[in-house]
């Protein structure tokens, strides 16, 4: 191709995250829809994602990583998303709670605290920043919790308290989904529970909560983002709720880059 500096700049590579993330399959399909030739996406992890950035915005050198909200970089870094006309990443998606089938029945009152989370972008953001600021992952959770009391009495509203029932929960470690499972972690600790949770891959999380090895999951980002994991264990789940709803994924830039869309990356 010609001479395209944004390409030159970045070497046409994507800082991606794990590779099993739906915003990794939505880029590669970008790269084909875009006719991105020559360009990439490189996997890793969310962590050396948020790395990589860091270290690029702090030199103001130009990175696009596979983004998404919410997410504590834009609190942090003058961030935007790139553009997307042909909505290869989706509009407005959810982050939805699954559970494997036989819940109910075997773990009623979780069942229903799951099926009544929800909580908005600014609390897990609270609580992701606070992470992000060197706490650690349960005291920060801790703190949440018991400063939204009168929220969290929401989701433990009509239930009863247990006495020690084990349950597993399935998470990726997304900054998002590490807030959101350590504070559940502490409402169901709270409501008597013996929680253990699980990081795995997306593709792992799905596959656990269809086979019965793990309960449940706060993680689906739903309807595009996990739409072929949903589609290949559809009958396999239950999903339980919405507990998080305007989240979206995309192609993120710092603000001093002058691109606007994926399709400047041509
Ligand atoms: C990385 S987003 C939290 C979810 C996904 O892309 O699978």
């Amino acid at each position: 191709p010609e001479a395209n500096s944004v390409g030159e700049s970045v070497d046409y590579k994507i800082t991606g995250i794990d590779p099993g993330a739906g915003l990794m399959a939505a880029t590669e399909k970008a790269i084909e829809e875009y006719e991105l030739e020559d360009w990439s996406v490189i996997a890793g992890s969310s962590a050396a994602m948020t790395a990589s950035l860091q270290k690029a915005y702090e030199n103001e050198e130009p990175i696009i990583v596979t983004g998404w909200t919410p997410h504590w970089k834009f609190a942090k870094f003058d961030l935007k998303y790139l553009e997307d006309p042909k909505e290869v990443f989706g509009g407005e998606e959810e982050i939805r709670t699954i559970g494997r089938l036989g819940l109910q029945e075997d773990l009623p009152e979780a069942h229903q605290i799951l099926s009544q989370f929800n909580w908005t972008q600014d609390d897990m953001g609270e609580v992701m920043i606070a992470i992000q600021d060197g706490e650690k992952e349960d005291v920060a959770s801790q703190n949440w919790v018991e400063s939204n009391e009168d929220k969290v009495a929401e989701w433990t509203k009509d239930v009863e308290k247990v006495d020690g029932d084990e349950i597993k929960l399935a998470y990726v470690a997304w900054d998002s989904e590490i807030a959101s499972h350590n504070v559940m972690k502490i409402v169901l600790e709270d409501m008597g529970y013996d929680v253990n949770l699980v990081q795995v891959e997306a593709g792992p999380l799905w596959t656990a909560v269809a086979d019965g090895s793990a309960d449940a999951s706060l993680a689906a980002w739903m309807p595009l983002t996990h739409k072929t994991y949903a589609d290949k264990f559809e009958g396999d789940f239950e999903e339980l709720g919405v507990n998080m709803t305007g989240v979206k994924i995309g192609l993120v830039v710092p603000t001093y880059m002058d691109i606007t869309s994926v399709e400047d990356l041509k």
